[in-house]
């Protein structure tokens, strides 16, 4: 139990009617979650209106309601709270009501198209080598210290990273590494929270379903550095085209990394090929397992990160070199007979045509590339066109199919992809629905040394179909039809 004035600490309020002196119960901003003594968030979202909930929240034992329109009606005895925005003040109460856990911990955020997921992994994983408690919350799961959870999110709501990050003190993390995706800053899910550093992975086109213009996803993104405090660090990619946008506002110590443009950590790539990559990093050699140019910025990221948090710089090169892939980001295995199947998790445009230049920077040129690519339903339809141009542009030959088409039909998507073919590579491509048979057909088509790209799904272990999620692993899959094939 808390008392309600307690919670609204730093809620900025527009009107009370009742009392705020009552002890409450939790938070909950989904009506169907409502017991006795609760007090109800209501939230105005893409698909319905939580303030169409509020008197079910009532009869279910909600005792205060914050919301940002207060009802006609109003029942004697519940707390009326109206605020200028429901996700910011549910941001602000969840920090309340778990003490400011953020503050008991250095909390990084890292945003950006791609990378978030690859960065906040190979931080977790370098301070956890390095002996400390470390968090992670990411698109592939959660971490407290060694305890794994389920991720619903790449960024969950307020309530949930607050509920974590509360975990995480009671188990006495020091760091905690959490990715920002555009969608949580724009629903707030990341205000109030208390940030040691922030990191700029780069930005591309994804997610214009959602945000009305590449602008506007930008500046949702720049609003992450714009918000970080004086005491923190905010590092930026400088050979990203928006690097110095996302620090131009910031009152944080600003510090910059790149392979091109003069920064403050500054790397060369050696060696890049299938056993990993050789750096040049501020004048040392570093040696990594991850493959692709890409993911010399990621490691560039985190040794400046590491860097910014006081790790040892001997160390940290040391403990780089140890650090192993990320599930699902270029993982890959050679069948007996030399094929080698490689599961990746990109699905934007940017990241597909920097995994197909990494294996045709590898790969020589009587080594066919057979992509199999498919892209989401009801997320950015216009990426679909880009990517399939991108995969039949790169790929000797290319199968669409399915990804994961959620409430759309899937044909329909694949005729979106179609559409970016450019006449020439129209022999390359051939479409198959079903995800499974095209991960079959790719296997059967491949000779020995080829490569196979299964690109879009990497770490997930289902396909999502009108609301279910079926069991299906991209990895799993191409290896035993491989071994079936004795190929
Ligand atoms: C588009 C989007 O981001 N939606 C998120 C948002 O839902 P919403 O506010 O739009 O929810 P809504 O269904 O319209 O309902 C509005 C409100 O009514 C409430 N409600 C609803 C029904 C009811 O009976 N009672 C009730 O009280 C809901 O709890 C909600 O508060 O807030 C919810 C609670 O935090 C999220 O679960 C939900 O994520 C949906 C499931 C989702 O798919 N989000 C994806 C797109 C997402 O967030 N992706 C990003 C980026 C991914 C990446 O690039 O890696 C991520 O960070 O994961
Ligand atoms: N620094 C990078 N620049 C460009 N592409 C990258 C980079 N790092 C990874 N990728 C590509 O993007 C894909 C997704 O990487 P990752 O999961 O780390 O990104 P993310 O930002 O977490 O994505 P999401 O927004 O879906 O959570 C990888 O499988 C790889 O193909
Ligand atoms: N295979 C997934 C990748 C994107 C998942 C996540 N970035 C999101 O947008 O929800 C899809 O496109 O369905
Ligand atoms: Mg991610």
């Amino acid at each position: 139990m808390m008392i309600l004035k307690d919670i609204l600490y730093k809620v900025t309020i527009n009107a009370v009617v009742g009392s705020t002196s009552i002890s409450v119960n939790k938070i909950e901003f989904d009506s169907r979650q409502i017991k006795k003594n609760d007090v109800f968030v209501a939230i105005s979202g893409t698909i319905t209106d939580g303030h169409k909930f509020i008197e079910k929240a009532i009869a279910d034992g909600a005792i205060a309601i914050v919301c940002e329109t207060l009802p006609k009606s109003l029942e004697e005895g519940v707390t009326y709270i109206e605020v200028a925005n429901s996700n910011q003040a549910l941001a602000y109460m969840a920090a309340n009501y778990y003490q400011h856990p953020s503050e008991n911990l250095k909390l990084i955020g890292v945003t950006g198209t791609n990378g978030k997921t690859t960065v906040t992994s190979l931080l977790y994983q370098l301070f956890k080598k390095a002996g400390y408690k470390v968090g992670l919350l990411s698109t592939v799961k959660v971490m407290v210290d060694d305890k794994t959870f389920r991720a619903t999110h790449t960024t969950p709501d307020s309530l949930t990273i607050n509920k974590y990050l509360k975990m995480m003190n009671d188990e006495g993390v020091e760091f905690c590494f959490m990715e920002v995706s555009s969608h949580g800053i724009h629903q707030s899910r990341t205000e109030g929270l208390k940030f040691a550093g922030g990191i700029f992975t780069n930005l591309s086109h994804d997610h214009l379903d959602y945000h009305d213009s590449f602008a506007e996803y930008r500046d949702v993104k720049k609003a992450f550095f714009d918000g970080l405090p004086k005491d923190a660090f905010a590092l930026s990619n400088m050979d990203d085209k928006n690097g110095l946008v996302m620090l131009q506002n910031t009152v944080a110590k600003k510090y910059t990394y790149a392979l091109k443009n003069y920064s403050d950590y500054r790397a060369q790539i050696l060696e890049n090929e299938f056993g990993g990559l050789l750096l040049k990093v501020n004048d040392n050699e570093l040696w990594t397992r991850l493959i692709g140019s890409f993911n010399a910025y990621n490691i560039l990221a985190i040794y400046g990160a590491a860097d910014l948090l006081g790790l040892e710089s001997e160390e940290v090169l040391r403990l780089i070199s140890e650090l192993e892939n990320v599930s699902g980001r270029f993982q890959y295995f050679i069948s007996e007979e030399k094929i080698t199947a490689i599961v990746d998790y990109a699905h934007t445009p940017d990241a597909l045509k920097n995994v197909l230049e990494t294996i045709n920077n590898i790969r020589t040129k009587n080594e066919e590339l057979i992509t199999i690519v498919g892209c989401g339903g009801d997320r950015d339809k216009t990426k679909r066109p880009k990517m399939a141009h991108i995969a039949s542009a790169l790929s000797t030959k290319v199968i669409f199919t399915s990804d994961n088409p959620r409430s759309e039909v899937p044909e329909t998507i694949i005729e979106d992809m179609e559409k970016g073919v450019e006449p020439q590579n129209f022999k390359k491509t051939l479409s198959i629905t079903d995800r499974k048979q095209a991960i079959k057909t790719a296997c059967q088509m491949a000779e020995a040394k080829d490569i196979i790209l299964i690109a879009g799904k990497g770490h997930e272990t289902y396909q999502e179909i009108k609301g279910e999620r079926f069991d299906f692993d991209d990895y799993k899959i191409v290896r035993e039809f491989l071994k079936q094939l004795q190929k």
